[in-house]
């Protein structure tokens, strides 16, 4: 059994970058939307974040594990943010509703941990 998408939503994907101290769009310069899911892998009880650029080349922009006991941070309704052991990531969501659909299924995740 492989994994499972258990949530999918748009999002631009951004790492701070603690050197300059400001948000950067991961992938390329361009800060645009990427879809973002959560997927499960339930033989092995794993989640990770899954992100791919919407425009054609789909470049993967974030591959991250849910690690156990990470703290998720909604800073707003429609920016949510973590830390992982190199960097801080941060979700830009496209919209209020996408934000806590993905929030839920962090929760869930994090939870199953
Ligand atoms: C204890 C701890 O690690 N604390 C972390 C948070 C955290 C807590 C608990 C667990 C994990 C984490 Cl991650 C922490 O404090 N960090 C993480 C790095 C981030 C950097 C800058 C400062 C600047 C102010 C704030 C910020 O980022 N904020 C405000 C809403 C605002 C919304 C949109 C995003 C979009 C891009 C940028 C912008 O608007 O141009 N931006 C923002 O400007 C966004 N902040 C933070 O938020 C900072």
């Amino acid at each position: 059994m492989g994994e499972s998408s258990i949530c999918q939503v748009r999002a631009t994907v951004m790492m701070y970058d603690d050197t300059n101290k400001r948000w950067v769009p991961a992938g390329s310069d361009s800060p645009s939307f990427s879809r973002v899911q959560i997927y499960q892998n339930s033989a092995a009880n794993t989640f990770r974040v899954v992100g791919r650029k919407l425009q054609a080349d789909q470049q993967v922009v974030i591959n991250c594990p849910i690690i156990k006991g990470m703290k998720y941070n909604q800073a707003t309704p429609n920016f949510h943010q973590w830390r992982d052991p190199k960097q801080v990531w941060g979700l830009n969501f496209g919209s209020k509703e996408d934000g806590a659909q993905f929030a839920k299924s962090m929760t869930y995740a994090l939870e199953c941990l």
